[in-house]
């Protein structure tokens, strides 16, 4: 029988990290956000708020709802905070021994029964299994942004996760009102297989002088119906998460097809990342966004 999830640790309060602390609630679990640092940890809980209000404006959530949401949701800055959740969801930065250190120290303080999963773009989950103390109960649920609008989760067994914890995680993305792919443990599962080398080659196309920003954005927008041009969405997503994507990409099928764009590595080098650093492709500091090239 599956486990049952009534309380879930959010380990990150960025983007990722708010938009599952924000879906969780709504759905009914309580929800420990914890994040290394305190004032992430009142953005997280400010953007939740923030979302939850526009979502009530458009009536897709009523006043009550919203206030029990926020209710059951609690800021908890030491992983103690997290000792007796049922579920442990990892939304930190894409980078393996961030992810490692953390899976090590939650797992000391963490019950032994308790799952835990990560919402990694693109790390091996049998590689992450491998630093914690359960590898059976280990996952990867991976979200997409943003959480609380995008339909799709996939989820990825290691090599050593047992059925249990499967059948737990995929119950819990249906009480959030979401779709399961299943996708085997290869590097960046199905979503960003497709998706960053579709958005690397923006970055090339961009590199090389075919078109500038607006054209690429606009040539997919309107040439193909995406919702956002690549370079747009590359911001969106953080383009240090997209040259990890890419990194993991290129190192893990060893194919020079993968090889992130040297564009993409001198933007994260500036610390242009995008949206979040209020620059990348475009500058976000004024009232409108700027192209930057
Ligand atoms: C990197 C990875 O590991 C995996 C990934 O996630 S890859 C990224 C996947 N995501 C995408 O590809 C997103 C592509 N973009 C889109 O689909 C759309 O642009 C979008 C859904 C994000 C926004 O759509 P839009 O129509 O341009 O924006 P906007 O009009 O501002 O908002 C649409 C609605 O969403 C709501 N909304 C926007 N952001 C929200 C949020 N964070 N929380 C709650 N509601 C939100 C708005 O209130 C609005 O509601 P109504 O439709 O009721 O008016
Ligand atoms: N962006 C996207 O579109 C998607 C991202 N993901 C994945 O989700 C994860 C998070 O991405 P995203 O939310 O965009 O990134 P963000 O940079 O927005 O958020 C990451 C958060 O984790 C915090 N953090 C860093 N180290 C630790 C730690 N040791 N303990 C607790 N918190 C920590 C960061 O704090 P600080 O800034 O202070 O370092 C930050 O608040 C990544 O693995 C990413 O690949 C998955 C799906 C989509």
């Amino acid at each position: 029988m599956a486990a049952v999830i009534k309380k879930v640790g959010v380990i990150g309060a960025g983007q990722m990290g708010n938009g599952i602390a924000h879906v969780a609630a709504l759905a009914g679990f309580d929800v420990v956000l914890n994040d290394i640092s305190t004032d992430r940890l009142k953005s997280g809980m400010a953007t939740i708020n923030g979302n939850l209000t526009r979502q009530v404006s458009k009536k897709a959530v009523s006043e009550d709802d919203k206030a029990k949401a926020m209710a059951r949701i609690v800021a908890g800055e030491r992983l103690d905070d997290l000792a007796d959740c049922d579920l442990v969801i990892e939304t930190a930065v894409e980078k393996e021994e961030v992810k490692r250190k953390i899976f090590h120290d939650l797992c000391a303080v963490l019950k032994p029964e308790a799952i835990v999963a990560s919402d990694t773009s693109s790390i091996s989950i049998t590689r992450l299994a491998a630093a914690t103390d359960r590898p059976e109960r280990f996952i990867g649920i991976h979200f997409m942004n943003p959480v609380p609008l995008m339909e799709l989760v996939e989820l990825i067994r290691g090599i050593a996760t047992d059925d249990q914890t499967f059948e737990a995680s995929k119950e819990f993305v249906g009480k959030l009102g979401k779709q399961v792919a299943v996708s085997e443990d290869f590097p960046a599962f199905i979503v960003n297989r497709i998706l960053l080398p579709m958005i690397n080659e923006a970055i090339y196309t961009l590199y090389e002088g075919v078109g500038n920003v607006e054209a690429i954005d606009a040539a997919m927008k309107l040439g193909a119906h995406h919702p956002m041009g690549p370079l747009e969405l590359a911001d969106f997503i953080g383009l240090d998460t997209c040259l990890s994507i890419m990194q993991v990409l290129h190192e893990g099928l060893a194919d020079s097809k993968y090889r992130p764009c040297p564009l993409l590595v001198k933007y994260v080098e500036a610390g242009w990342l995008g949206r979040k650093t209020q620059r990348g492709f475009y500058d976000y500091r004024g009232a409108k966004p700027i192209p930057t090239r």
